[in-house]
């Protein structure tokens, strides 16, 4: 396990309003916290969620297999309390997010996490860009030099084992982890943010992130894919991540998993990225026999650096033989598995050719994909 993604919301959103605490009020169908969960699903090996203890039935209906644990008083003890859980398990990377910034790109992540290859710890930020003054019983009474200055976002990120010990020894009253970290003496690089990841502290601001949500969603890309493997001697063939006995093989330079191909073709298509063989050249002899989960965590990691996330897939295995039904929900889940989403958002079924065509003759297994990608 490299990294994890701590989310702290165990705070009582005292300034939002309403009838419950922020993170909990409904926006675009969901909780506030379930589309900040969402954003880092797929990102990150571990994910943990910080909650207030009166909140614990209502995360774990959200939650999956996120860690839940109890937070502090202060955002800071919330941090600390969530870091010491992670203690021990050999993290590498750490990013802490504010549950209250549910629409916080897929693309500031992937700055962050990239940015920390180099750095002990970075943060994304949005240059000042008005005017600052003081003022006082409603009168401006001064000036500030906006130059240098910077509005912190989250996530902050960070080498786990420093952020911990920089934690540990602060004595309390930080209003972000950038803080803590430079206590420590640790450098921060600072990353582009984005307006899209406003927190939700105002009541206006719930119309505002679902505002900048629904903008986001009308960026979606489609793409499609198709591949053909001929039948060669063997005793079983690799459809879709699953192994599957049957009295032929697949012939292919890689396992010839057609489905996972056309699949990985499909999410390539939409990023106009080509194809397979142009990121896994059949000339290059590292690539024989490699296996096909390969080429799709490859497409899924760029789709994600690219700011996208998968909407939904649907794959269609055009054979007479083996029967796929039995194996369509193992399919599903091992797509779903390799490309970090949910199982509901890949479709697994297949057709025969009516005994039409090299597929009817059972000469070859044929597939096709088709690969909706939204904006992240
Ligand atoms: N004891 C606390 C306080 C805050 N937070 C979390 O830290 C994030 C940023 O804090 P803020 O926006 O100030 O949230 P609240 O403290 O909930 O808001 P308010 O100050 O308006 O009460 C939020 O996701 C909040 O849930 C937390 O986990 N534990
Ligand atoms: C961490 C933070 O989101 C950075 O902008 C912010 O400091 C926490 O929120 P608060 O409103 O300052 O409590």
């Amino acid at each position: 396990m490299t990294t994890a993604a701590v989310i702290v919301a165990a705070g009582r959103g005292s300034r939002a309003g309403g009838d419950r605490p922020k993170q909990w009020q409904m926006l675009a169908g969901q909780p506030v916290l379930a589309h900040t969960i969402a954003a880092f699903r797929g990102r990150v090996d571990r994910l943990v969620v910080v909650i207030h203890p009166d909140d614990r039935a209502a995360a774990q209906a959200i939650a999956g297999d996120a860690l839940l644990v109890e937070g502090g008083a202060t955002r800071a003890e919330s941090v600390r309390n969530a870091l010491e859980a992670l203690a021990g398990s050999g993290l590498r990377h750490v990013l802490i997010h504010d549950g209250a910034r549910p629409a916080v790109p897929g693309a500031v992540i992937a700055r962050v996490l990239a940015a920390l290859e180099a750095s002990a710890g970075a943060a994304p930020a949005l240059p000042v860009t008005d005017a600052l003054w003081r003022g006082d019983g409603g009168l401006v009474r001064g000036t500030q030099d906006r130059a240098g200055l910077w509005r912190a976002q989250t996530p902050q990120g960070f080498r786990f084992e420093a952020i911990l010990a920089a934690h540990r020894a602060h004595p309390g009253g930080a209003a972000d982890d950038v803080e803590v970290a430079r206590a420590a003496g640790l450098d921060v690089a600072i990353v582009d943010g984005d307006e899209a990841n406003l927190k939700v502290t105002f009541p206006g601001d719930f119309a505002r992130a679902e505002a900048m949500m629904k903008d986001r969603n009308m960026d979606v890309r489609l793409g499609n894919g198709y591949d053909v493997h001929a039948f060669t001697e063997g005793d079983h063939v690799w459809l879709c991540g699953v192994k599957v006995a049957h009295d032929r093989a697949l012939l292919g330079h890689s396992d010839a998993d057609v489905g996972m191909h056309a699949l990985t073709d499909a999410i390539y298509g939409a990023l106009a990225e080509g194809d397979i063989g142009r990121h896994f050249p059949p000339s290059d002899p590292q690539w024989k026999g490699a296996e096909s989960h390969i080429f799709l965590r490859h497409a899924a990691g760029l789709m994600r650096a690219r700011g996208y996330e998968l909407g939904n897939c649907d794959v269609t295995l055009v054979c007479e033989r083996p029967k796929i039904g039995p194996h369509a929900a193992a399919m599903q889940a091992a797509l779903a598995a390799i490309m970090g989403v949910d199982a509901g958002r890949v479709g697994v079924k297949a057709t025969t050719s009516e005994r039409l065509g090299f597929t009817g003759r059972e000469e070859g297994i044929a597939a096709l994909a088709t690969a909706c990608l939204v904006r992240a």
